[in-house]
């Protein structure tokens, strides 16, 4: 895997009269956090470029591709939600292994893949777990273990660490970041804590109101020089 550029141009969306436009160019392999206020517009964002919403006007760019009416499951993308990722009856190795066939026609060689994935993310022992029988952080390693083996260029992640504790949290976002540095991927995070933005993102997008009212270098959002209404968001 590497990553790739994501472009949205000029994107309107709206639900009812809650408008929404978009400009963004996010660079190939940059990791990006998505912050702002409830309501803001910051799910949708991620939902336009996973093809779970559909722009009124404008274009989603992914690499080389218009992506802007293609199907969530062809774009080259992965995304991780905040919870529910997981099929409830089917155990750890076949969640995984949904990342390479939707069928569960596995080959010998995507076998060891998902047991490699789950080596990487801490879950050997656990392939024959129901997600009910793991804790809420070992849900999210399966997750990301089914990131490792879908291997798209760009990965979306909805607060996906919003319900764990701060400690464990933090070992979730280190993990990203060593996956991350393994495979290159672009990433877009939305979350709320400011920690977690400065630790791992190279990029802040603020978004306020359904647009991006400013997009900068996190050395900058978190700096003195910061734009007014993002230092009174993060309450600096
Ligand atoms: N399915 C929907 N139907 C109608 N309105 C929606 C829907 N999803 C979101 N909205 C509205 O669109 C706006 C943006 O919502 P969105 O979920 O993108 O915000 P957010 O910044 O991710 O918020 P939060 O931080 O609370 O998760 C909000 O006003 C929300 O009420």
């Amino acid at each position: 895997m590497s990553g790739a550029a994501v472009r949205l141009d000029d994107v309107t969306f709206s639900y009812g009269d809650t408008s929404m436009t978009f400009d963004l160019a996010v660079g190939t392999g940059s990791i990006v956090a998505v912050m702002g206020p409830s309501g803001s517009g910051k799910s949708t964002l991620l939902n336009l470029v996973a093809g779970f919403e559909t722009p009124a006007s404008g274009h989603v760019l992914i690499g080389d591709l218009d992506a802007t009416t293609m199907p969530p499951a062809r774009r080259p993308v992965s995304m991780i939600f905040q919870e529910n990722n997981l099929f409830a009856h089917l155990d750890v190795a076949s969640n995984v292994g949904l990342g390479r066939s939707a069928s569960l026609r596995l080959s010998p060689r995507d076998r060891e893949d998902v047991a490699a994935a789950l080596a990487r993310t801490g879950l050997t022992g656990k392939e024959r777990r129901l997600p009910a029988e793991l804790s809420g952080g070992e849900r999210q390693r399966v997750a990301l273990s089914r990131v490792l083996v879908r291997d798209r260029p760009v990965l979306l992640l909805d607060e996906p660490f919003a319900s764990l504790g701060p400690a464990l949290r933090r070992e979730m976002l280190e993990l990203v970041r060593e996956l991350h540095a393994e495979r290159g991927m672009t990433i877009m995070m939305v979350t709320h804590h400011p920690d977690d933005a400065e630790a791992l993102a190279d990029q802040v997008a603020f978004i306020e109101d359904g647009r991006i009212a400013a997009y900068a270098a996190a050395e900058k959002m978190f700096s003195d020089n910061a734009p007014a209404a993002f230092r009174a968001y993060i309450g600096a």
